[in-house]
């Protein structure tokens, strides 16, 4: 027992403990970013009814909730994502009409034992909510490229797909394995399930690619010329435009096997990474669907930080220039 008094549990982060004065700095910057684009800071419940998580379907599977079961008799889960519960708040208004949230705060999902990653992560966010197309869309990756700066982190891509191209990729390969293997971009296995599928040209060239469909606006175009399918094409396309009315595109770069990191995407999808952090630093997207469960058509996108990521990879990057 004695050693337990000197030690935290795997779960826990540990980034943060020593780098407090590191965090309320980037914290109090994005934060003042957010505020100055109208974002109202919402400080969330730390407990949520599993049903919540469940009938919004994040993909975050149950076995990855802390949960307990309440005096109700009710299953309640600590925070697993901040856009479901803000979704909620937002039905829960009367007015309908564009509404800007950010937030700061923990989130829980239980990570795999002895995988030396904690359960606990700090998010920094926004949802724009109300708030259709490309309107939104640019509204967003203007603030993530404004903030950017604020991180402390060198050489930061901020990648970008669509959930419709995944979503479409996947009724057209129709196979459980094929999310793995897009996950793992693994060509061998990817051309093991064209044969067995039987697949085609042109969709498999296209599957061949795929693995390494990363790039500029080049590449991006290269696959519009390539692709026959039109929903394939047009979820492409859409991508094109929004990157048009960028005003500054240096940051911005695509993943066509990009797999979004969470189920209610509909749109645009985007992942940022630093060369020192293994995980994302930036995730987000748009979830035009998620309010159709409270009987609402509500457009929205948001995006939220992983600060717990960005403080190992500043420790990482620190140690790396030392
Ligand atoms: N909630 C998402 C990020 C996001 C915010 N808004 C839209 N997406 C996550 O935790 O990965």
């Amino acid at each position: 027992m004695e050693e337990y008094k000197y030690l935290i549990p795997e779960e826990s982060i540990d980034a943060i403990m020593n780098n407090v004065s590191t965090l309320r700095k980037i914290e109090n910057d994005l934060r003042r970013v957010f505020v100055e684009h109208d974002y109202l800071e919402v400080l969330m419940p730390s407990f949520e009814y599993v049903d919540l998580y469940n009938a919004l379907d994040s993909g975050i599977e149950e076995e990855k909730m802390f949960q307990y079961i309440n005096f109700e008799g009710k299953r309640v889960a600590l925070r697993t994502d901040f856009t479901i519960p803000l979704a909620r708040l937002y039905s829960s208004q009367k007015e309908i009409g564009v509404k800007r949230y950010c937030y700061f705060g923990n989130v829980y999902r239980k990570e795999k034992r002895h995988k030396g990653r904690s359960s606990e992560f700090f998010q920094a966010g926004i949802e724009l909510l109300g708030q259709a197309g490309f309107a939104g869309d640019i509204e967003c990756l203007h603030i993530i490229q404004e903030t950017l700066s604020y991180l402390g982190l060198k050489d930061i891509k901020i990648e970008m797909s669509s959930a419709k191209f995944y979503k479409r990729l996947c009724e057209l390969v129709d196979d459980t394995s094929f999310v793995d293997i897009l996950k793992k971009r693994d060509l061998s296995s990817m051309k093991i399930l064209i044969d067995r599928k039987g697949i085609q040209s042109p969709l498999k060239d296209l599957l061949i690619q795929l693995p390494r469909c990363f790039g500029d606006i080049a590449m991006l175009n290269q696959m519009i010329m390539m692709i026959q399918d039109q929903q394939l094409k047009d979820a492409l396309l859409e991508l094109r435009d929004l990157y048009d009315k960028l005003e500054k595109k240096e940051f911005f770069s695509f993943d066509l096997a990009m797999t979004p990191s969470m189920k209610y995407y509909t749109g645009i999808i985007i992942k940022g990474y630093s060369p020192y952090s293994a995980d994302t630093i930036i995730n987000g997207g748009r979830y035009d669907k998620l309010m159709d469960h409270f009987h609402k058509v509500v457009p929205a996108i948001g995006f939220s930080y992983d600060l717990s990521h960005i403080l190992k990879a500043l420790e990482k990057e620190e140690e790396n220039n030392a």
